[in-house]
């Protein structure tokens, strides 16, 4: 069953369209990762299916509920974090966590929340000593309450450490399990490849592209990577590869050849074609081409 569905979904400002046309359907239990340079209306497009946001055409649902005509059943069911959120810079973390526990009419206990993202001991803190990561990290286990069908993410990695970087992904992956729906904008793309398991691209407020981050890849020119580590001589490798049909760029840093390919490569004929009585090779691995990659073919590096 879909759980978010756009249709022909457009938001013009005073004459420019910053979505345009954009229909997408997130099925129930996916992680959609929305992928776009800044500006590219990532941050409308959620707030339209908050209900924050209203169209100037076409429609967005979210479990069926129209996000214009039918935003509480919406908000009921979605756990949010906006682009923009304040906090109230008097209250303490917890007192945060027990004012959505009691509208969400949930039972949980604030501390869990708290400690879940990595604030159990600022619980008893007020929110304005909060840094900005702590106060990203509050606004996320607020969205958590009441264990929501469907999850709304606005660029949740910025502003966090690496470490809370790792606890968001095990977070995000952790509320899939338990069924969750969850739709996470970012220009980040390492973050969003390695949680999604879809991939929308949006480019000037168009949807331009959509897939498994695998199927995105696959459409690149050269979707096949290698990495080749040699005992040495790498230029003269460099030189010899280059007789093999399909290579497309050869890349060298130190001992280690990084080789793009539009077919598959071979061991073999790699290992016959480099190896003699000067060079060893010391391993030839398949790699996974980056996502940044894919996306500056597509929108320019202007990420
Ligand atoms: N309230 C508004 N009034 C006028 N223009 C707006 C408004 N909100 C957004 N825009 C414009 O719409 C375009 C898309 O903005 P949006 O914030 O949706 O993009 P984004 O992909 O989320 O980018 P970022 O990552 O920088 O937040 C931008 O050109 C922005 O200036």
């Amino acid at each position: 069953m879909t759980a978010i569905r756009t249709s022909n979904l457009t938001k013009r400002y005073e004459g420019v369209t910053v979505v345009d046309n954009v229909s997408l359907s997130v099925k129930e239990n996916t992680v959609y990762g929305l992928l776009g340079p800044n500006g590219a209306g990532k941050s409308t497009l959620l707030n339209i299916l908050l209900g924050l946001v209203q169209p100037s055409g076409g429609e967005a649902t979210v479990h069926g509920f129209d996000t214009r005509t039918e935003s509480l059943s919406v908000r009921e069911r979605v756990g949010a974090l906006p682009d923009r959120f304040d906090v109230f810079p008097r209250l303490t973390g917890k007192r945060h966590l027990e004012y959505v526990i009691d509208v969400r009419g949930d039972e949980s206990e604030p501390s869990s929340h708290l400690e879940r993202v990595g604030l159990g001991d600022a619980a008893d803190d007020v929110a304005e000593n909060y840094s900005r990561g702590m106060q990203q990290r509050l606004a996320l286990a607020m969205a958590l309450v009441g264990e929501p069908e469907v999850l709304i993410f606005d660029e949740p990695f910025s502003g966090l450490d690496p470490d809370g970087a790792r606890m968001l992904r095990k977070i995000i992956s952790e509320e899939a399990d338990r069924g969750a729906t969850i739709l996470v904008s970012s220009h980040l793309l390492d973050h969003v490849e390695r949680v999604s398991t879809h991939v929308g691209v949006l480019s000037e407020g168009r949807l331009i592209d959509e897939g498994t981050p695998d199927e995105l890849r696959s459409r690149l020119d050269s979707p096949h990577r290698y990495e080749l580590r040699v005992s040495s001589n790498a230029g003269a490798v460099h030189d010899r590869l280059r007789s093999i049909a399909n290579i497309s760029r050869i890349d060298v840093s130190g001992n280690e050849l990084t080789i793009a390919a539009t077919e598959p490569i071979e061991a073999e004929l790699v290992f016959k074609t480099v190896e003699d009585d000067d060079i060893r090779i010391d391993s030839f691995t398949p790699i996974q081409p980056p996502m940044e990659e894919l996306f500056n073919a597509y929108v320019g590096d202007n990420s």
